[in-house]
């Protein structure tokens, strides 16, 4: 679900907001949504790999936010809200449903004139949270990706620049560069950014709905990206927007898969790297 700023400043008191940081935090501090906690998007991770954390670490996590398990929980982050939609395909795996994202994040709330908060860190009562064992439906592992290449219709949500093979990664990330450049053999580019308005909230039904007519409902959609953020989004529009069933997250991405032997890889230039 997406709620607007609008609801969300009228219904503060009765939802739990969670701004999702990536490093550094500087933003939360500087400002945030009045009562919004804290937490780290690494907080969602494992401690000792990029895998998720168990179901054990998680219900620390939330329950240290004070977040109880019939909450409604309503997320935000900073890189046009990407993180916030990371996590909420993370949460869904692991059965939170009463979950939203803020339609255009921080962004719009200052845009809009709404309050913020700049008076230190939000602490919350704990409270017992209980995270069930994850379904990872929505999402695929590089080993079956590669021995079922043919049968999915790959979206890229990276930049065209990425994809080309011009960069292996973004101005945000230049320092976490990969061994290939280019993309996954028939992946279609739809840069995510297609998928905002200028406001950073998502675009209409209708808008997506013609982004995305080539698609048939009976697709077997992979979308991917760097890390899995930025191609959560493109999984949220697909998945939860237009209704799509049968669209995974191969959250491996191209940290994963450009760093790979022998995998194939197709760009549209020469190789720079
Ligand atoms: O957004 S990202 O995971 O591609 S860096």
């Amino acid at each position: 679900m997406l709620v607007s700023v609008e609801w969300l400043n009228n219904n503060l008191k009765d939802v739990k907001v969670v701004e999702i940081g990536y490093n550094p935090q500087i933003n939360y501090y500087e400002g945030h949504i009045p009562g919004a906690v804290l937490i780290n998007w690494r907080d969602f991770l494992d401690d000792n790999s990029r895998d998720f954390a168990s179901p054990g670490k998680l219900s620390k996590v939330l329950g240290n936010a004070g977040i109880n398990n019939d909450d409604l929980i309503v997320l935000y982050s900073e890189m046009n809200n990407r993180y916030a939609f990371y996590v909420y395909w993370i949460l869904k795996a692991y059965g939170h449903s009463n979950l939203a994202v803020l339609n255009g994040g921080i962004y719009k709330w200052l845009k809009e004139g709404y309050p913020i908060e700049s008076d230190g860190v939000v602490v919350n009562k704990k409270s017992e949270y209980k995270a069930r064992k994850p379904d990872w439906s929505s999402r695929i592992l590089v080993w079956e990706l590669l021995s079922k290449l043919k049968e999915f219709v790959l979206i890229d949500s990276r930049s065209k620049e990425e994809y080309d093979g011009l960069t292996t990664a973004p101005p945000e990330h230049k320092c976490e560069q990969t061994q290939m450049s280019g993309h996954i053999p028939g992946a279609k580019n739809i840069p995510w950014t297609i998928l905002l308005n200028e406001d950073e909230t998502m675009k209409s039904r209708d808008e997506l709905e013609r982004i995305f007519s080539w698609l048939s409902k009976e697709d077997k959609i992979v979308v991917y990206c760097r890390t899995g953020a930025r191609a959560s989004v493109a999984w949220y529009a697909l998945k939860e927007v237009l209704g799509f069933k049968l669209v995974r997250l191969y959250d491996g991405s191209w940290v994963e898969y450009g760093n790979m032997v022998g995998v194939p890889v197709e760009k549209s230039v020469s190789d720079r790297f």
